[in-house]
């Protein structure tokens, strides 16, 4: 048997689009137009890839970007300067730090400066409490993806065994929580889990978010499963020739896919899902602060 692949590229595009229409919307009869602020501390260039792709897209959906690139010695003092002047200024809905920062930074007190109804990664405490706590928050993008993504696979996911493998505050924790929202019975593992292959053979639902190339095996993944792959590794790929590289997730795709009932790709699955869950955020944001309806379709 082999598995429906989920395409979240595709998926992607769909929400992008409901998105453009509300944005148009918003424009049109509210005369507003919400805006994300993305900072960029220091050269990583990973990240200076995700930072341009998340600034086209904002364009291309009708919403303000704003960017942000901070040298890799900025003071603390002058990023958390930037952060008041974003959270103070009101054509600014969205403010989002890319991680990693350099090491004289700590993510902990960035998040903490940003004002929660702009924390559109959802890493602040209070954001994560609501969430805890079953309340209207802010939701990290990625896990917000990833739901939307089972959703329109599965349906209802009432009773299903879910395993998400990796307890980040950004991916893993606010997954299981999003989960267990839903009426799945939530297990989450991590690297001191006793005998993960075991504990993944249960899972109806398996979220893979380690940061560890193809290390969740074929054989781990129970006949039929939805697996959703979270992870984006570069590899060396000396087959491409010298000195190329290849994304692959933290899930041997090849195998998997054999076994699975539906699995994400890696690129093409989450990671469009992130960057428009993103702008998902940023809309929503934008009518909250101005005490309008939530957006249709795109919140958790
Ligand atoms: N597609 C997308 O849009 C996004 C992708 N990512 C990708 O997702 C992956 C995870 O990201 P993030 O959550 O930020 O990563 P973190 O490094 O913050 O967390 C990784 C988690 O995996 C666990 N882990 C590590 N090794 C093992 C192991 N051998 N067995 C079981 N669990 C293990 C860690 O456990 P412990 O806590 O015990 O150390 C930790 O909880 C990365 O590849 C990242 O690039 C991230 C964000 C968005
Ligand atoms: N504060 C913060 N919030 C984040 O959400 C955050 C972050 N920091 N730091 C880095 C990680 C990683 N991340 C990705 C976003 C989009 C793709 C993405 O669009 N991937 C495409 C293409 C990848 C490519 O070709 O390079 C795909 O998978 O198809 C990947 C990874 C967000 N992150």
């Amino acid at each position: 048997m082999s598995a429906t692949i989920i395409d979240g590229k595709a998926f992607a595009a769909k929400v992008r689009g409901q998105i453009a229409e509300q944005v148009a919307r918003l424009k049109a009869e509210k005369g507003l137009t919400p805006g994300l602020a993305v900072i960029l501390v220091g050269e990583d260039p990973a990240s200076q890839v995700y930072v341009r792709n998340k600034g086209k897209q904002t364009v291309e959906v009708g919403m303000n970007s704003f960017e942000h690139k901070l040298p890799a010695d900025v003071p603390a003092d002058e990023l958390y300067a930037l952060i008041d002047k974003l959270n103070a200024d009101p054509a600014v809905h969205g403010i989002l730090c890319q991680f990693p920062v350099p090491p004289h930074l700590s993510e902990t007190e960035i998040v903490a400066r940003i004002d929660p109804a702009k924390d559109v990664d959802g890493l602040h405490v209070v954001n994560a409490g609501l969430l805890a706590s079953g309340q209207k928050a802010m939701v990290s993008c990625t896990p917000l993806g990833c739901l939307m993504l089972l959703r329109d696979q599965l349906g209802s996911l009432s009773g299903l065994n879910a395993v998400v493998v990796g307890r980040s505050n950004l991916v893993g924790k606010p997954m299981a929580q999003l989960l267990l929202r839903d009426s799945c019975t939530v297990t989450i593992a991590h690297s001191r889990t006793k005998d993960l292959p075991e504990v993944c053979r249960r899972a109806d639902i398996l979220v893979a978010a380690v940061g560890r190339p193809e290390m969740i095996k074929g054989d781990w993944v129970k006949p039929g499963a939805t697996v959703i792959d979270v992870g984006i590794n570069r590899i060396d790929a000396p087959e491409r020739g010298e000195g190329k590289t290849r994304l692959v997730g933290d899930v041997e795709f090849g195998a998997a896919s054999e076994v699975a009932g539906a699995i994400t790709p890696v690129p093409g699955g989450v990671g469009p899902m992130t960057i428009a869950c993103l702008l998902a955020n940023t809309l929503t944001a934008c009518c909250r602060a101005n005490g309008l309806p939530e957006p249709e379709g795109l919140t958790a």
